[in-house]
């Protein structure tokens, strides 16, 4: 049996970014096959290229024995092939049954759209679904009013409706439950069935080993194995996943690290947390973990009184905090640092002075002081990080993105917090400048500081960190310490139960 789809050394810059640098992946008819790797390896880069969607700059597609070269996802459905898109796309304003079919409705001799013809394809994908779709998902809904789950329905069923013979389902379950998964993987085996065949982008390892014939596993841009399901284990996937991850340099663990906690952490809980419960001490590095967007963050920025809970306590040395905005949370001495300088630093248009004291002034509970002693520490905590800038009058707009981040950094260093929350700091500056960030932050553990520090990439937190927290759907997975401290272990607990 030849494959229905051959892609071989696929790759792909966007500008300085190369998002894939040897993608591969053969699939064969009626096959259910895995595409695995950490966030940012290529997974989406290469299916957009199958689908159409992202013109290569080198390689080869080969679909059903014939080259092919799909300049539209047009001509990508002419073939037979279709995508899920993971950043769905659909039209709020439009029905449930107008966006499954939108582009490709029946028409009547006359030319007309068949709204008889539409109602019926529609209630018949709908049915795939029925009893777990939940309230108010109708074919007449108009799109806007549905919850996420169900977007990602419609989204499911908008790509079944075009019959196609390969689909790529680009982690078309993460918004799902249980349930809608079963049925979902129900979709699947049919379709397999019917010799459809199916490419499933899923960071669940269980719904991976449980629908899958084969996996195969990408790693920064270049496909590294594929494995068939049957004759592998969790562990020779995770190790595929990670290789020997370069760490750049381990700092070395803070052997003084206090054994009382400073800051106490029980059952938060909130639209996002799961009753999260951990401590901090003074002198400790304690990393947050997981995949993206497991609660790391919503940890971090409850605690800075940013976001709400719904349950849970915090006590600083010994005192219960009230935290129901960043002001009290700077009062009770928290420092937060975020990567996503345009949502949570910046004041754009105004100079580094102003920018400096909006942070420090809170804390000091004064207006428009600048105390002496309070810019020099911003000028030995901007020095340390070898921020450049041209004086505290300059605009903030007027530093390259690294040097503004380096300037919020140095803000909060400047408060002397003693609890420091890093939520993804060295997101996009470059290495140099993440360097001289890790350094400074060990330095301010190793005098006492508890910093609790959330990283994107694995790599900087088993660098960094003394202890980390894995993350998963809003709650701790595992707690990594030790000989565990690894890229293996953080992978498979990230990877670990289905959400
Ligand atoms: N349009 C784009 N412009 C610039 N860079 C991009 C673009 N699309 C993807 N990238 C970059 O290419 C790399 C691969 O991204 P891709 O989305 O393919 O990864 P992925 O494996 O699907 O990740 P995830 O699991 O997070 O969805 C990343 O570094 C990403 O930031």
């Amino acid at each position: 049996m030849s494959p229905v789809l051959e892609a071989r050394n696929i790759t792909k810059r966007f500008g300085a970014v190369t998002a894939l640098s040897d993608g591969s992946l053969t699939v064969e008819p009626g096959e259910i096959h895995a595409l695995l790797g950490a966030n940012g390896c290529g997974k989406s880069t290469l299916s957009k290229v199958i689908a159409g969607t992202v013109a290569p700059n080198s390689g080869v597609l080969r679909f059903n024995g014939s080259d092919i070269a799909p300049r539209s996802p047009r001509d990508a459905e002419a073939l037979g092939i279709a995508l899920f898109y993971q950043e769905l796309s659909l039209v709020p304003q439009l029905s449930v049954a107008d966006n499954i079919f939108l582009g490709h409705e029946r028409r009547t001799a006359a030319g007309f759209i068949d709204a008889k013809q539409l109602r019926h394809d529609t209630e018949a994908l709908l049915q795939r679904f029925a009893g777990v779709a939940g309230d108010g998902f109708s074919a007449d809904a108009p799109v806007s009013t549905l919850a996420p789950d169900q977007r990602q329905i419609v989204e499911i069923l908008k790509v079944l409706a075009r019959k196609p013979r390969l689909i790529i389902f680009d982690e078309s379950t993460a918004a799902l439950d249980r349930r809608q998964v079963e049925v979902f993987f129900d979709i699947l085996r049919s379709l397999k069935a019917d010799g459809v065949s199916s490419i499933f982008i899923s960071h669940r390892m269980d719904e991976i080993f449980a629908i899958c014939d084969r996996i195969t596993v990408m790693r920064n841009g270049v496909t590294v194995t594929t494995l068939t399901t049957a004759e592998t284990d969790r562990d020779t996937v995770v190790h595929a996943m990670v290789g020997e991850l370069a760490v750049p340099q381990r700092f070395a663990r803070n052997s003084a690290v206090a054994a009382e906690p400073r800051l106490v952490v029980s059952q938060l809980s909130s639209r996002r947390l799961d009753s999260v419960s951990f401590d901090a001490r003074p002198g400790e590095i304690l990393g947050l973990g997981g995949l993206q967007g497991q609660g790391q963050s919503a940890v971090l920025r409850s605690l800075f009184g940013a976001e709400p809970l719904t349950d849970g306590s915090v006590v600083l040395d010994g005192k219960t905090l009230t935290l129901r905005k960043p002001a009290d949370a700077i009062r009770a001495g928290l420092a937060y640092v975020s990567g996503d300088r345009g949502r949570d630093a910046a004041f754009h248009g105004r100079s580094i002075f102003e920018n400096i004291a909006a942070a420090s002034l809170v804390k000091e509970r004064r207006r428009l002081v600048w105390p002496n002693q309070l810019k020099q520490r911003f000028i030995d905590a901007a020095a340390a990080l070898n921020t450049k800038y041209d004086g505290l009058d300059a605009p903030i707009g007027s530093l390259s993105g690294g040097n503004q981040q380096k300037i919020f950094i140095s803000r909060w260093l400047a408060t002397n917090s003693q609890v420091l929350l890093f939520d993804d700091p060295t997101k996009g500056i470059d290495l140099a400048a993440k360097a001289d960030f890790f350094t400074l932050a060990r330095g301010l553990a190793d005098q006492g500081a508890s910093i609790i520090f959330y990283a994107s990439e694995d790599s900087e937190l088993l660098s960094l960190c003394d202890r980390i927290l894995v993350f998963n759907s809003g709650a701790i997975a595992a707690e990594l310490t030790g000989d565990t401290l690894t890229a293996f272990h953080l992978t498979n607990a990230a990877y670990g139960k289905a959400a």
